[in-house]
């Protein structure tokens, strides 16, 4: 059984965890959380993970290692990773927006194999879409990573340069849509029903609908036209919403995600 560790072992990170171990691709004894305040993963460590403020240690004892802190804090963990990365030993996943593998490759200065992967938080809930990305892995590696993350999910191997646009559509998704969860749910409340009530009748609305899309395979508008009956009320709660921008407004959000998704990274830290 091959040793992870998950260097920042944040939102991400955590809920990349628990996935693997949920789905039994890892035993939690195996894998190796790193995170600058110990305390914080208290729960995990008397779950049977092993727990640790030292990335060069966590580094030494695992065979793969996942970069999970934020664009920002990349530079500082290379910096005091590096002399513990064996070059045949280790394989390196990073799941940092905007930091390509040629950037980490570079920085540790060393000739190691590294793939990205663009998971959302439903791995914790083994339901993620993950994009994955390598400029040159092995194909015996990206196999590898693949396996992993298709146990947390669906996975769809992608061109490096489409990274941050799976951020934006996958990654920042999951907010997208549980803010338009949210916000059916508060028009429920508006036409009678109480909060927790107009909340669930939403959720199971919206899993309803993914799933019909899934099973049948379907497009949406092919959906869509068989819940407007003509001159009902679908179509004319609908054309309001589109007459105040609802499409537009999620296209040009997910644009400018994605756009800010290529900047958060500076060489220089
Ligand atoms: N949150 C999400 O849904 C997703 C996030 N990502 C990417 O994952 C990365 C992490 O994002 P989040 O989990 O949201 O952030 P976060 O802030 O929740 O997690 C980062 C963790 O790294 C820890 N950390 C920082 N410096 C450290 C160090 N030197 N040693 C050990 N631990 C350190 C922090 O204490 C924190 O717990 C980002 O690069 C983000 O772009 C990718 C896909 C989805
Ligand atoms: O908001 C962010 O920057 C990260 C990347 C994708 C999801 N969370």
């Amino acid at each position: 059984m091959k040793k992870i560790a998950i260097i920042g072992s944040g939102n991400i990170g955590l809920s990349l965890a628990k996935g693997l171990v949920k789905t039994n691709f890892a035993k939690a004894e195996n894998i190796i959380l790193t995170r600058r305040n110990l305390a914080q993963l208290a729960s995990y460590a008397s779950e049977g993970y092993k727990t640790t403020v030292d990335n060069h240690q966590a580094v030494a004892e695992a065979d793969i290692v996942i970069l999970a802190v934020l664009p920002q804090q990349l530079n500082a963990v290379l910096d005091e990773i590096k002399s513990a990365i064996v070059d045949e030993k280790h394989l390196i996943i990073s799941v940092i927006s905007g930091v390509s593998c040629a950037e980490i490759k570079s920085k540790l200065n060393k000739n190691i194999e590294v793939i990205r992967a663009m998971p959302n938080t439903a791995i914790a809930i083994g339901q993620s879409m993950t994009c994955i990305a390598t400029d040159g892995a092995s194909a015996e590696n990206l196999n590898h990573v693949t396996k992993m993350f298709e146990t947390v999910g669906l996975v769809s191997k992608i061109q490096e340069d489409l990274m941050t646009s799976a951020t934006a559509l996958c990654a920042c998704g999951v907010a997208f849509f549980l803010r338009a969860i949210r916000a059916a749910s508060q028009g429920g409340v508006e036409i009678g029903f109480h909060a927790d009530e107009a909340l669930k009748m939403a959720i199971q609305t919206a899993k309803g609908t993914a799933d019909l899309l899934f099973i049948n395979q379907t497009h949406p508008e092919t959906e869509i036209d068989k819940v407007t009956s003509p001159k009902g009320c679908t179509i004319a709660g609908l054309n309001e919403m589109e007459h105040n921008g609802f499409s537009s407004s999620l296209i040009k959000g997910i644009k400018l995600s994605a756009l800010k998704a290529g900047n958060l990274y500076t060489k220089e830290g």
